[in-house]
């Protein structure tokens, strides 16, 4: 399965800051996955079930990004492990901060949308999670799961921005 990517859409490409071998940064990546570009109607949320602090809790797909990776580089990795399907990538859901939303353990994360890449490809709850969900983007759909508290905020900005998410998209 192949990732396509637009490398130009966003401002997510910007490196991390290496800290040696086999160190992870502190930037995490969030997938806000649409089911469709044009006229998207449900946002995909994921139920953890690790580590026990969040298990039981709703999020955004994704994880942290690698030593060497880049943010989009490492979504697109992230997803085919955790759900097992290619993304294409868009632009970033803004953030109020440029280096992203801020997490409870300070850690920061940037959200990407996206939408499936193969047609008629399921996401699966491979790693992670235990349960996968498609919430309305209309009403309080998406607002009902128990988030993460910290990813509250940004729930509010993918459902207000999900319509015009890929308007600008070749
Ligand atoms: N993936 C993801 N992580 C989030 C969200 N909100 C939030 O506070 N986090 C936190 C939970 C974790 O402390 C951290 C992400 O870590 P992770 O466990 O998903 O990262 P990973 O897949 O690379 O896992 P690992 O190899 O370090 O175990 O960010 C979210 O919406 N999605």
């Amino acid at each position: 399965m192949t990732s396509a990517t637009s490398p130009s859409a966003g401002t997510a490409s910007r490196p991390t800051t290496p800290r040696g071998p086999g160190a992870r940064s502190r930037l995490v990546v969030g997938l806000a996955l649409l089911d469709d570009a044009a006229a998207p109607s449900r946002l995909l949320a994921a139920r953890r079930s690790a580590p026990a602090v969040l298990r039981g809790l709703w999020e955004f797909p994704g994880g942290k990004v690698e030593t060497g990776e880049g943010p989009r580089e490492a979504l697109a990795r992230e997803v085919r492990e955790e759900l097992g399907v290619a993304v294409r990538l868009g632009a970033e859901v803004p953030s109020p901060d440029p280096e992203g939303w801020e997490l409870a353990n300070g850690a920061r994360m940037r959200v990407l949308w996206g939408v499936l890449a193969e047609e008629g490809a399921e996401p699966a709850a491979l790693e992670d999670h235990d349960l996968l969900a498609w919430v309305p983007l209309s009403g309080a759909g998406a607002h009902h799961l128990d988030w993460i508290p910290a990813d509250r905020p940004i729930v509010s900005a993918v459902v207000a921005g999900a319509a015009t998410a890929f308007a600008a998209a070749p």
